[in-house]
């Protein structure tokens, strides 16, 4: 690798990269080392980091599904099992696909039942917010709305994190944890790790029991013939028609546990930047679209929401700037004996080599294709936006890029939909709340943890 540029240090020693890594810094170490020396950057003696659009496709679309991902992804196992997402092996994750695919597709996600009951949950939101006397932490409140149209996806009925304080157990034992070093400590240090008494993995012992619940819940239902399969949307009644063997609670707790962080951080991201003084025109014409075009006591025009195009601009204007996911997605370069190397980027790569990209970096610092990339600028993705969507790269890409996407989407929209055509809304104090990313083992949440919002 020595041909990748990159700080003198990296070519005899990751010890700089784990430093930065377990004190949190590793997204922002390595966007400084791409903004010094340019988009190709080598972190470690044995592994490199790249920004530009031909090595996103070359690393995570080539031949479909990209390189293999590496080991670290075994930190996202549940009850010790691998899930699609941390499934290792190529024709496994396949499989998978093949038989939870038909549910994440527009077709499925479009169906009425399905968006009532997220269009529902989005009114809970808004009521909260409409009773609320001064500011409304809403990011405690995008937390639970999240939950819970996940819920009602992969169950039927879901949960109510929004009303009843059970659920809000739950939300609260998934989002506010401290866990990064631990899980860096388990994934360095796997036959040590677990005998320190400071180490021990989280445990989610309230969201486990819900998932395993709601799976006994279904298998009763079934063998009493309680469900029609055919009008079915939920990822649970796939999963038990199918008669492929597949682990279903643990698939179940990894698409919940997806679904929570992700789409709530967006989600209050999202009304953070709607809500900024500076952005006062950018909130004034999502209102305006929104009154044009969306009935939202109509039954049917649930749908047309996604053919709104400054709201579905807004959207991706806020993964651009803030994605949840913006680390790097590890994967290993493909190749081997007798093989020649793969080249990522014009460089010659090594079989083994550890190669990624992160959203933060790929979304910045490509200034030809997002010039001013650090300002919130919804316009950018509007009229023809083909280079700035193949770039776009908050959902990763290729066959193993995010399966909730039409779903994240739609609990989008609709949730803001729901609150601009009702309300407008300010900050309560942008200069004291921490919105900074505050990396996680490939997630960010704003370090706060905390947004106060006013709705008028
Ligand atoms: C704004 C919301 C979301 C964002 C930004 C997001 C982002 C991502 C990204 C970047 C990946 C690829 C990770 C990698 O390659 O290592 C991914 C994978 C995945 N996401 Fe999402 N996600 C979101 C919401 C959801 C939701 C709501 C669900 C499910 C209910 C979900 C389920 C999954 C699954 C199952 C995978 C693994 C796919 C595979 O390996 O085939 N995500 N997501």
């Amino acid at each position: 690798l020595s041909h990748v540029p990159g700080p003198w240090l990296s070519r005899f020693t990751s010890l700089t990269l784990k430093y930065h890594e377990f004190r949190g810094r590793r997204r922002e170490y390595i966007h400084a080392l791409h903004r010094w020396y340019g988009p190709a950057v080598r972190l470690a003696p044995n592994e490199a980091s790249f920004t530009s659009l031909e090595a996103v496709k070359e690393v995570y679309a080539a031949g479909g599904s990209g390189y293999d991902k590496t080991e670290y992804y075994s930190l996202f196992c549940q009850f010790g099992i691998r899930t699609m997402f941390s499934t290792l092996n190529k024709e496994e994750h396949r499989r998978r696909k093949r038989i939870l695919a038909e549910r994440y597709t527009m077709t499925n996600v479009m169906r009425e039942p399905l968006l009532e009951g997220i269009q529902e949950r989005a009114r809970a939101f808004t009521a909260k917010c409409a009773n609320s006397v001064g500011s409304v932490d809403i990011y405690a409140l995008l937390h639970c709305y999240a939950l819970d149209c996940v819920t009602h996806f992969l169950f039927g009925d879901g949960l109510d994190s929004l009303c009843l304080p059970a659920n809000y157990e739950i939300m609260a034992e998934m989002t506010y944890h401290q866990s990064l070093q631990k899980n860096l400590l388990h994934y360095y240090l796997p036959r040590i790790a677990p005998y320190l008494p400071f180490c021990q993995p989280r445990h989610a012992p309230l969201a486990n029991e819900y998932v395993i619940g709601a799976m006994k819940k279904k298998v009763d239902q079934e063998a009493s013939s309680k469900t029609q399969q055919h009008e079915s949307y939920s990822l649970i009644d796939r999963l038990l028609s199918s008669m492929e063997g597949m682990p279903a609670a643990a698939e179940c707790k990894d698409h919940m546990a997806a679904g929570i962080d992700t789409t709530g951080d967006a989600l209050c991201f999202a009304i953070w930047q709607l809500s900024k003084e500076k952005h006062s025109h950018v909130q004034t014409k999502l209102k305006e679209e929104l009154r044009e075009h969306y009935r939202s006591d109509q039954a049917g025009d649930l749908r047309s929401l996604d053919r709104l195009p400054y709201l579905d601009a807004v959207i991706k204007e806020t993964l651009r700037l803030t994605p949840p996911i913006p680390m790097s997605l590890p994967r290993y370069a493909p190749g081997g004996k007798g093989k020649s190397n793969v080249v990522i980027d014009g460089y010659a790569i090594p079989a083994g080599t550890i190669v990624s990209s992160q959203a933060y970096s790929v979304h910045r610092l490509n200034q030809d294709v997002f010039p001013e990339s650090d300002r919130f600028t919804p316009d950018r993705w509007l009229g023809d936006a083909l280079d700035q969507n193949r770039l776009f790269f908050a959902f990763g890409q290729g066959s193993r890029g995010c399966t909730g996407r039409n779903l994240a989407t739609m609990e989008m929209k609709i949730l803001l939909a729901e609150v601009y055509l009702r309300f407008s809304t300010i900050n309560e104090n942008e200069d004291q709340m921490d919105m900074e990313l505050d990396d996680q083992i490939i997630s960010a949440r704003p370090r706060g943890q905390m947004c106060k919002v006013v709705f008028t």
